[in-house]
Parts: C-alpha cells; structure tokens; sequence
C-alpha cells in the first residue's frame, strides 16, 4: 500500500493543522506555497492538500473539499497584506508574489470594485520591490515577518495596529489588510484555503480522524505552536499567538457563505459539496 502524500503549506498560519500530525504509518507530507500545492494536487503528486479557495473554485468539476478545514479570517489576518508608497486609490503598478492565487485574485476583485484597474505583474520579492513598483501583494510568513518588522512595538490593543508607516526616505508606507477590506465591504468571513482531494479519491477516514485530532491539539495548545513559530520566523511570541488565534480553521457557517459570496463576485459557481466524511 503506497503511502498517502498530505501537501502541506509552509506558511505559520497552517501550523495549528499539522504541528502535532506526525508523518508515518501511511502518511507523509510534502511541503510547498499554494501554487505548488495547488498544481500538485490536480496532477496527482499529492493526494489531499491545502488548495487556494480560488483555485478550488475554478477547479471544482474535479476537487472536492473536506467539509470542515479552511484557513479563513473575520475580519483582518495579518498576512495577506498590499504594501504600497502612493494611496489605494492611485495604485498604478502592483507586484503580485507567486505564492498565491486567491489573494491576488481577492486584490484583483476590490481594486475592480473601486473602478481602480492597475497593471499587474507576477514577481517574487519583498518591499525592495516598491523601488519599481506602487505596491507590492505578499501573503504568508513572507507577510507576517516583513509586517512585524514595520512594528516598532507590539501594541496593548488590537485597535491600536498601525496600517501606516514612514517608508525609506521618510515616505508614507500603507499597509492593506485584504481579509480586513473584504469584511468592511461583505461583513463576512474570507476564506483564503481549504483542504480538498480530486473527486476520484475520496479521502480516507482515518487520515481525517488523525487530521481532526491533529488540529484539536494544534488549538489547544496554540501556545507552544506559536512558540515555535515565532522562533522559526523570528517574529515576537504575543504577535505570532495572537495571528494564529485569530484565523477560522473549521470552515463553519460563516465561512461557507463567505467562500459562496467571493465565487459570486468572482464569477465562479459555487458548489457547495463537502466530501461525507
Ligand atoms: C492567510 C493566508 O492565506 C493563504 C493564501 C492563499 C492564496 O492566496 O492562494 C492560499 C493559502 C493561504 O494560507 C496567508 O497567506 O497568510
């Protein structure tokens, strides 16, 4: 019997799911961003993963996701971020990281919104971009850390989270939450992932039971996570907790109707069919 190939984001923000999902007796993992996982998931490499929503969605004849793991937010999320040195309103170039798919796609959706249409391009990097560029989208550990690294101190409130900071040669520098725009304009949740195979293979419900029990100990014990986290990310223990606390792992309700608004505005058909597991 082959072993079963989990993909797993190497993003902070999944480490809840799987810091205490061990590899071995059937399961191993293959790590990777997004758009790794997403390509691999449809060809094959892997045989349930992490998968953009917005890949998802474009993809659904042939992906069906678990009916309760998302990576979702209500509200901001910390790191799906548009950092840029002129206003949103005249945004003209943007660098779009490659890590992703839905956020480009949610960025894409609220600029269109504002009637806004700037020019896009796929490039990887960090705010030494903003040298060639209005403003550039990162997602992930690469948002969070470069996000902490704009803060000069933790701040006692969540109300008190700057999104505006003096860049290089003492320059305005904005911060755009993109979970954060999305609820001021729906209310709703914003699912960013959820967790699907191909519809060929259902999944086996022992690897959902060990995932389920993984996340159950991931969130009750989201201290030592976080800890390890913030360590290997060089990022301070309460920001790490508090980011990691703050996501919606369970794709409740909320999230499932945040997820059918976002195929709506995007002109996609939501399914609404969760694998009976
Ligand atoms: C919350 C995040 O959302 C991520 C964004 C994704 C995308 O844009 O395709 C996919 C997986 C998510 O983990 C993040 O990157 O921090």
């Amino acid at each position: 019997m082959p072993d079963y190939v989990l993909g797993v984001p190497r993003y902070a923000n999944s480490a809840p799911l799987y810091h205490f999902l061990e590899e071995g007796n059937g399961i191993v993992f293959r790590y990777g961003v997004p758009t790794e996982l997403n390509r691999w998931l449809l060809e094959g490499s892997v045989d349930l993963s992490l998968v953009s929503s917005y890949f998802y969605l474009a993809n659904a004849e042939r992906l069906r996701p678990l009916p309760d793991f998302s990576i979702a937010d209500l509200g901001p999320v910390y790191s799906v971020n548009l950092f840029h040195t002129r206003p949103w309103q005249a945004l003209r170039r943007i660098a779009l990281t490659t890590e992703s798919a839905t956020s480009v796609r949610l960025l894409q959706y609220l600029l269109e919104s504002d009637s806004l249409s700037p020019e896009y391009t796929r490039e990887q990097g960090g705010l030494e971009l903003l040298e060639r560029y209005d403003g550039v989208l990162l997602i992930g550990d690469r948002a969070i850390t470069t996000y902490a690294g704009l803060l000069q101190h933790i701040p006692e409130s969540v109300h008190q989270v700057p999104r505006q900071f003096t860049g290089p040669q003492g320059s305005p520098l904005w911060v755009s939450d993109l979970s954060m725009r999305w609820y001021e304009r729906t209310r709703l949740p914003f699912v960013f992932a959820v967790w699907a195979t191909r519809r060929s293979e259902p999944p086996p419900p022992e690897v959902v039971r060990r995932l389920r029990a993984a996340r159950s100990l991931g969130l009750g014990n989201l201290a030592a996570v976080a800890g390890t986290e913030a360590q290997r990310l060089g990022v301070p223990e309460r920001l790490m907790q508090h980011y990691l606390w703050n996501f919606r792992y369970h794709l409740e309700a909320p999230d499932r109707l945040g997820l059918e608004t976002f195929a709506r505005a995007v002109g996609l058909a939501y399914p609404g069919d969760y694998w009976d597991v």
